[in-house]
């Protein structure tokens, strides 16, 4: 390929791609869930067919706000009260991600969602790490080569977000990257959960917030300045802190400029924002704009089963809409990298010797 060639959606299916926000609940390939509610009992789905049902979350979740694309995770949550369905998801994921290009992905899951029939938070974890371990296994077995860590994290509508950071620290040596908090976030702020997130801190250990999707700069400036949080999950409406005049000048509040300055990165989810209404169009997504203003974007998936996407289309879509370039894909790729919740070492590993010779080709200028 040349350094002109557009990237096509085949092209970036083979591209190495890091995916730093995949939601395991939100990623279940539409006949599993079929299956896992005929094998578990599960009498709740809207419809048994398969192709029926994909286009049932994808256009439940093409809601406008995120409380009712919330709403959809019932379902998924619902087949996955066992050990056997929470493994066979986590190495469909595993299989699924690597099939797509994806090199590197940190897969976050809530424990306390998957124990309404019994299971202990401890059990509910080792059962994603194995089933993790297994679909790295069936990946190798096909001669290709994935790093999946998961991050665990608490729903900010229950009160267990510190049980929750405790067992991200405990097993953090056994593929536990980090922890996180998520659900809806009107009406609960991320410092409800001060306490969590000092323990992760004084562990040494990593968390992103899912903040600044369904509610405004306050959210933002909570999860960083008072939780201290490393990343941003979505993160977008920091776009209310910069003023972008019709002549294209910009100017940079207070708050953006620290995020820029700080280097946080952004879990940027383009097509789950415009189902929950936090973007009006791929077109009119502030990734355009952060991107151009080189804030650290990152591109991810969020739910891949609501949304009906991998990262690959998810990069298509942004290929298509904003004209991006090789290089381009590259820079959000490397962004995504040097944000992962595993050691310095590793991330410099993969960005040099997986990468960087894998775009070399396609790409002719230097980044910045
Ligand atoms: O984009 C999201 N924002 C907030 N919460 C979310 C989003 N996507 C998924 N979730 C919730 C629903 C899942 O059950 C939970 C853990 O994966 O996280
Ligand atoms: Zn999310």
């Amino acid at each position: 390929m040349s350094t002109r060639t557009v990237p096509t959606l085949q092209a970036l299916r083979s591209a190495p791609k890091v995916l730093l926000h995949d939601h395991l609940d939100g990623g279940l390939r539409p006949r599993t869930v079929v299956e896992l509610a005929e094998s578990t009992g599960y009498r709740g789905l809207p419809t048994t067919d398969v192709a029926e049902l994909s286009r049932w979350f994808q256009q439940a979740a093409d809601s406008g706000s995120l409380e009712s694309y919330l709403e959809t995770f019932a379902h998924t949550c619902g087949v996955m009260q066992t050990e056997d369905a929470l493994a066979r998801v986590a190495a469909e994921c595993v299989e699924d991600l690597a099939a797509d290009g994806v090199v590197y992905a940190e897969v976050r899951y809530a424990p306390e969602l998957f124990v309404e029939r019994g299971l202990k938070l401890e059990a509910v974890i080792e059962a994603v790490l194995s089933g993790i371990a297994e679909g790295k296994r069936r990946v190798e077995r096909r001669g290709h080569r994935i790093h999946v860590g998961s991050l665990l994290c608490a729903m900010r509508q229950h009160a267990r977000a510190l049980e929750i950071a405790e067992l991200a620290v405990r097993y953090r040596d056994a593929g536990v990257v980090g922890f996180d908090i998520a659900g809806p976030e009107a009406g609960f702020p991320p410092t409800r959960n001060l306490d969590a997130f000092e323990y992760i801190r004084v562990n040494n250990a990593h968390f992103t917030i899912h903040a600044g999707e369904a509610f405004g700069l306050a959210s933002i400036w909570e999860a960083i300045q008072h939780c201290g949080a490393e990343r941003l999950g979505h993160g977008v409406r920091i776009v209310d802190d910069i003023k972008a005049s019709p002549d294209g000048a910009t100017e940079l509040g207070r708050l953006a400029a620290y995020v820029r300055d700080r280097r946080i990165p952004l879990e940027i989810c383009p097509s789950s924002n415009v189902q929950t209404g936090a973007a009006a169009s791929i077109a009119e997504h502030p990734i355009g704009l952060l991107a151009k203003l080189r804030f650290r974007v990152t591109v991810n998936t969020d739910n891949r089963l609501m949304s009906g996407c991998t990262l690959s289309s998810e990069f298509a879509a942004l290929v298509d809409t904003f004209g991006y370039g090789w290089a381009d894909v590259q820079w959000f790729t490397i962004n995504a990298m040097k944000s992962a919740f595993i050691d310095f070492d590793q991330r410099l590993d993969i960005i040099n010797n997986v990468i960087k010779p894998w775009y070399s080709d396609l790409v002719s200028k230097p980044l910045l």
